[in-house]
């Protein structure tokens, strides 16, 4: 059985303007243990499909599939208090921003120890040796100091690191991780995608990232789903997406990459979108 098996999943939009049709009947499946990226530029629908999957989009859309299961559980037709059990625990996702993700309030310490509070039975001297053992996990230096930092005293690279100790205190079975690198330096990204990556095989979990960049797929996935405009172009595991991309549109996403670059300019997606028949 797969850990999460999505089909004809739809998400539509009440607008101003009229209806939104953001995703158009897409499908995905993810194995324990594996890593799947969804890829497509800004406005594909990838973030929408995976904030639909964990119950987070606003009353203005509506949402509809054939099939939405987590280890064969229906997510369609769980109740508010049995969500909460799933969501955030067994399933658990990581943003773009992680100084906007955290709370400016409280100090990183306190966050991750409310984390383990509302999904685990821990006391509270368990509680922060956990919270320590997390900060150690996610390679934070000085963690029984950083537990009294608040999030504007730590760099966007150490926030991420705290949001991913978050995301993975309760040992989820799938993380989600929508572009967790994009705002970060280049330098930084890199040591971010190491870490999840790391953990992910550490821990066995699956993990979905979603990104722009196809950079970030090659560096980390095992299969890949490219998405335009709310549709699934192409789906392969990621040995034959790079060598042999059966689509236009994926291989004008691979063209975008540095190492491809034969002129003096980069091309864009744009340069294609036409000429590609997407
Ligand atoms: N709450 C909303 N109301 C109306 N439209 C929305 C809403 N949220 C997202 N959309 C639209 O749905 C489409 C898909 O958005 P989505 O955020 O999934 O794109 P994306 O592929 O993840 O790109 P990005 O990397 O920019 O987030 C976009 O056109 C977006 O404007």
């Amino acid at each position: 059985m797969p850990l999460l098996e999505i089909r004809n999943l739809k998400v539509e939009f009440a607008t101003a303007k009229g209806p939104f049709k953001a995703l158009d009947g897409v499908d995905y499946t993810v194995e324990a243990g594996e890593v799947l990226a969804i890829v497509g530029e800004s406005g594909s629908g990838k973030s929408v499909a995976m904030l639909a999957v964990m119950g987070l989009l606003p009353d203005t859309a509506t949402i509809t599939a054939d099939k939405m299961e987590f280890e064969g559980r229906d997510l369609r037709t769980l109740s508010a208090k049995e969500r909460r059990k799933v969501i955030g625990k067994d399933i658990s996702m990581i943003f773009q921003e992680p100084i906007a993700s955290l709370n400016p309030c409280f100090t990183v310490g306190h966050q991750l120890e409310e984390t383990l509070k509302a999904h685990t039975t821990l006391g509270r001297r368990e509680r922060k040796a956990r919270v320590i053992e997390l900060m150690k996990a996610v390679g934070l230096p000085k963690p029984e100091e950083r537990v009294s930092a608040f999030p504007h005293q730590m760099s966007g690279g150490q926030c991420q690191r705290v949001m991913i100790a978050m995301a993975i205190a309760c040992a989820p079975k799938l993380l989600i991780a929508d572009e967790p690198t994009t705002a970060l330096d280049v330098t930084i990204q890199k040591q971010i995608l190491d870490l999840l990556v790391k953990l992910q095989q550490d821990s066995g979990m699956g993990l979905i990232m979603i990104t722009h960049d196809m950079g970030v797929v090659a560096e980390t996935a095992d299969r890949v789903i490219v998405q335009y405009k709310g549709n699934k172009m192409e789906e392969a595991d990621v040995l034959s997406l790079f060598e042999n991309p059966q689509h236009a549109y994926t291989r004008a996403l691979l063209s975008a990459l540095p190492e491809n670059a034969t002129g003096d300019r980069l091309p864009t997606v744009s340069d294609f979108v036409g000429a590609g028949g997407f």
